[in-house]
């Protein structure tokens, strides 16, 4: 199917300190791609710097074949962000509304993605609501709605399932691999939840700005002779402190 994105060669240093490291990344359109390492590790600014947020300092990255930054690719990149960024004093639909007006979006389209999306993360009954009323992870489900409000082609999910309760977490899960198998979306996802990582096509693990291997999860634990990612993730030194 080809390459979503390809990261050539990238470094970041923020001041003295190296944050990512010599990185190259080669995602394939169609899979479910899990980024995992422990906390600090550059996960967050290297998922940035595929949404055209973060700029490189020596390197390249491309997204659909375009070089990034890119606002021409805005249409296609979904993105939810680790910290919510919703506009507390408007209610969950006009978050919806107004997100949705910031793309190439008709009008009955406009309100079906709507509709579908607050209904994917299970808020269409709270829609009405304002998102100051929201608990924390009523906040988390509406950032993935805005997430995927234009249809984009491509989804770079920051932790999308912290403060999510497992029964939605696994309901986000499979519609993720509807949207992989029956619409051919690329999923990129940063997770420290060992089954999530389960459910990846191919993971890569990021440590200290590096990454340290890249497999399916079987190839990673047969590679590390363990039985579970828990391990793999242990063994690799991903440790948490
Ligand atoms: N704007 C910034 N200025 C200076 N340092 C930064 C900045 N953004 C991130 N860092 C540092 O870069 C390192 C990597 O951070 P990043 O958020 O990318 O890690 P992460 O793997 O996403 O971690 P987590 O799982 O906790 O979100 C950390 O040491 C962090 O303190």
């Amino acid at each position: 199917m080809g390459s979503s994105v390809k990261v050539i060669g990238v470094s970041k240093n923020y001041g003295k300190k190296t944050i990512l490291n010599e990185i190259n990344l080669d995602i394939q359109s169609g899979q479910i791609y899990g980024l995992i390492g422990p906390s600090g590790a550059g996960k967050t600014t290297l998922v940035k710097m595929l949404v055209g947020m973060e700029t490189a300092d020596t390197g390249t990255v491309h997204v659909l074949g375009e070089k990034m930054p890119n606002l021409k690719l805005l249409q296609e990149i979904g993105y939810m962000a680790q910290s919510d960024a919703l506009y507390a004093e408007l209610s969950g639909e006009e978050n919806l509304e107004f997100f949705a007006s910031l793309f190439k979006l008709g009008k009955k389209e406009r309100k079906d993605r709507i509709a579908y999306t607050a209904q994917l993360v299970n808020l269409t009954e709270e829609l009405k609501k304002r998102v100051s009323a929201y608990s924390g992870g009523m906040k988390r489900r509406l950032s993935l709605a805005i997430a995927l409000i234009q249809n984009p082609r491509i989804l770079i999910l920051d932790e999308p399932t912290v403060g999510i309760d497992p029964e939605l977490r696994l309901s986000i899960w499979n519609e993720l691999l509807r949207l992989k198998n029956e619409e051919g979306k690329t999923v990129i996802v940063t997770t420290h939840v060992m089954d999530e990582a389960g459910r990846c096509d191919f993971l890569a693990m990021v440590r200290e700005g590096r990454i340290l291997t890249t497999g399916s999860p079987t190839e990673l634990m047969e590679q590390y002779g363990v039985g579970s990612l828990e391990d793999v993730f242990l063994n690799a030194g991903g440790k948490r402190q």
